[in-house]
């Protein structure tokens, strides 16, 4: 399977993005544009029953009748510009939970290449800070451009039917002005979109400092990270300002347009009025149209310039849907107890992270029967934990065929394959929550005698003990209230607790104490008795009990032997054995 990225479809324009997001709620979000309109026409409608009272008054007729369409029409007012601006609003943020869901969605099935070309803070920026935007965009724009576009449209027509040759004029104006817009608008759009990225950038800054902010303090690095931040910030804040300063120019153009096309309408229409080819009436009724243009015409152009931020907001959304994602396929049942081990086999595996990268894997060939423990040795650097990230699917090989039970990885379902395989990472990641929610991570299913079983196994059961809500203990973000040992034998309850068919242990290069380190030598070759074990050995201890042992240098397999066979056999083996592995054969 060759390593480059699925290819991408090709780009689509932010107006189609949107019309994507709002579709499913259309319904509603006409109503609610239907629900503004008759706002509108209910406040129109109050002048002209004004209007009937006082004439009543005047000709001292009863005003029961016009007092009582007024408080009706006043209460509707106030009623449906309530529910309108309501379902407006509802139908918004259903369009912004439907833009979230879809990308949480979306970039927790992200492949891991596309993670790792990627910032986690900017990717949680387009999740919570643009979609946020598409609020604005859905109320204001849509429905912005679609009651002001009609109105326009209606007074327009109504203006070519008063009177041609003064529509041709205005229209001209408008075209001027237009233009001018036009212009102005991809500016409004390019600060917004630099405005949002910079949010991302600060994400992203903020997130490498809040993950590592021990580290940060202990270099004395806040200094330097705070002005990253600042510089982010202050970028975001220059970018929106200058978005706001266009925004303003294009409103202002708009207004101008009309107090040109007023003086132009009234210079031209004089001159009409005066040859006799219009009456003074029509002129004046032209100039009212002139100015109830005003309105509409400042309400498309808010909405236009609005829709840019939008827009902006809804590109880099794209963006981060647009990064390859695996193939959606339902969870897989955990293995049954009592399942067959799994056998593992490397043919001839070439791979490489990236396209621009050197190859890690040079031919990588080697055959793990179901049942025992294989450990894989080598230099820093050798191999060794891409051979679990390619197990796991988390890339594909570039040549050669790697399978599990004699089936080609790619021809497995990627949440079956997972389902299979129990994995601890080197750096044993914890996630916040408590000290259950870690276990129950790969297992929701798992019962209470599971947990404490596996609890047990691992030596967890006195930190349990002591600790002061037992398993529902919060452990902190990242687990920084256990203590690194703790944090990788709950790592490994959580792995054992999924019955995994195969174990992948990339073991940490940080010594356990010595009687938990013998503890889980137990349990790890208790478990290789029903499991195949890989691990990625970093002890002597572990070497010594493994059943076969992979040596691999330079994203090579350069010897496979036992402990015994490979200290005379190979020369690296044996320089390893003797100055690289942490603890004693005998421990
Ligand atoms: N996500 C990645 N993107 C690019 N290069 C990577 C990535 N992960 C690892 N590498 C590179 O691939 C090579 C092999 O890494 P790997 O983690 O497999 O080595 P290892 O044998 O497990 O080393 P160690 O014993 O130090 O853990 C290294 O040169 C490393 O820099």
């Amino acid at each position: 399977m060759p390593d480059s990225e699925p290819s991408v479809p090709p780009a689509v324009p932010p107006w189609r993005l949107l019309l994507g997001y709002v579709r499913p709620h259309r319904w509603a979000l006409l109503g609610g544009a239907v629900l503004s309109l008759m706002t509108g026409a209910t406040g129109l409608a109050l002048p002209l029953v004004a209007r009937g009272l006082i004439d009543d008054l005047q000709h001292e007729r009863a005003i029961t009748g016009a007092l009582l369409a007024m408080s009706a029409l006043v209460i509707a007012n106030a009623a449906i510009g309530a529910l309108g601006g309501y379902v407006l609003r509802y139908t918004a943020e259903s369009v912004v939970l439907g833009a979230r869901r879809a990308l949480v969605s979306h970039l927790l099935r992200l492949r891991i290449s596309a993670v790792d070309r990627s910032e986690p803070g900017d990717l949680m920026a387009r999740i919570t800070s643009d979609t946020t935007l598409l609020r604005e965009v859905t109320t204001d724009s849509l429905v912005g451009i679609g009651t002001g576009g009609l109105t326009l449209l209606a007074t327009l027509v109504m203006m070519g039917l008063v009177d041609p040759v003064l529509f041709a004029v205005t229209l001209g104006v408008v075209i001027g002005a237009s233009v001018v817009i036009g212009v102005i608008v991809p500016r409004i759009n390019r600060a917004s979109r630099q405005a949002q990225n910079a949010v991302g950038a600060m994400g992203a800054a903020l997130e490498r400092i809040l993950g590592a902010l021990r580290t940060v303090k202990a270099s004395g690095a806040e200094h330097r990270e705070e002005q990253a931040v600042h510089a982010a910030a202050q970028e975001s804040w220059r970018q929106s300002v200058k978005a706001a300063k266009w925004s303003a120019l294009a409103g202002n153009t708009a207004g101008l347009s009309i107090q040109v096309a007023f003086i132009t309408v009234l210079a031209v229409g004089g001159a009409r009025v005066a040859t006799g080819a219009i009456d003074i009436g029509t002129l004046v009724a032209f100039l009212l149209f002139v100015f109830y243009l005003m309105s509409p015409i400042q309400q498309v152009v808010g909405a236009v310039a609005q829709y840019q931020t939008g827009a902006a907001a809804l590109a880099r959304i794209e963006e981060a849907r647009r990064l390859p994602a695996e193939p959606a396929s339902v969870p897989a049942p955990l293995s049954l107890p009592g399942a067959e081990p799994a056998a593992v086999a490397f043919e001839n595996v070439r791979f490489r992270y990236a396209d621009d990268l050197p190859y890690v894997h040079h031919g990588v060939t080697f055959t793990v029967p179901p049942r025992g423990m294989t450990a894989f040795v080598g230099p820093s650097g050798a191999g060794k934990t891409t051979v679990f990230s390619l197990i796991e699917r988390f890339y594909d090989p570039g040549e050669g065929r790697i399978t599990l039970d004699g089936q080609d990885l790619a021809d497995w379902d990627v949440s079956r394959l997972r389902s299979a395989i129990g994995y601890v990472e080197q750096d044993a990641p914890v996630l916040s929550g408590s000290l259950r929610d870690n276990l129950l991570l790969g297992n929701p299913d798992a019962g209470q005698d599971d947990l404490l079983r596996a609890l047990k196994t691992t030596r967890l059961d006195g930190l349990v003990d002591r600790l002061p809500n037992g398993m529902d203990t919060l452990v902190g973000h990242r687990g920084t209230k256990l203590s690194g040992g703790e944090r990788q034998r709950v790592a490994i309850a959580r792995a054992l607790l999924r019955r995994p068919r195969l174990l992948l242990l990339d073991e940490a290069t940080s010594q356990l104490d010595a009687v938990n380190e013998a503890a889980l030598r137990d349990t790890v070759a208790d478990v290789a008795r029903t499991t195949t074990v890989l691990v990625v050995a970093h002890r002597l201890s572990t070497v010594t009990m493994a059943d076969r042992i992979v040596v691999m240098d330079a994203g090579e397999v350069r010897a496979v032997g036992t402990h015994r066979e490979l200290v005379t056999a190979d020369p690296l083996y044996a320089e390893l054995a003797a100055t690289q592995f942490l603890a004693a054969a005998d421990a």
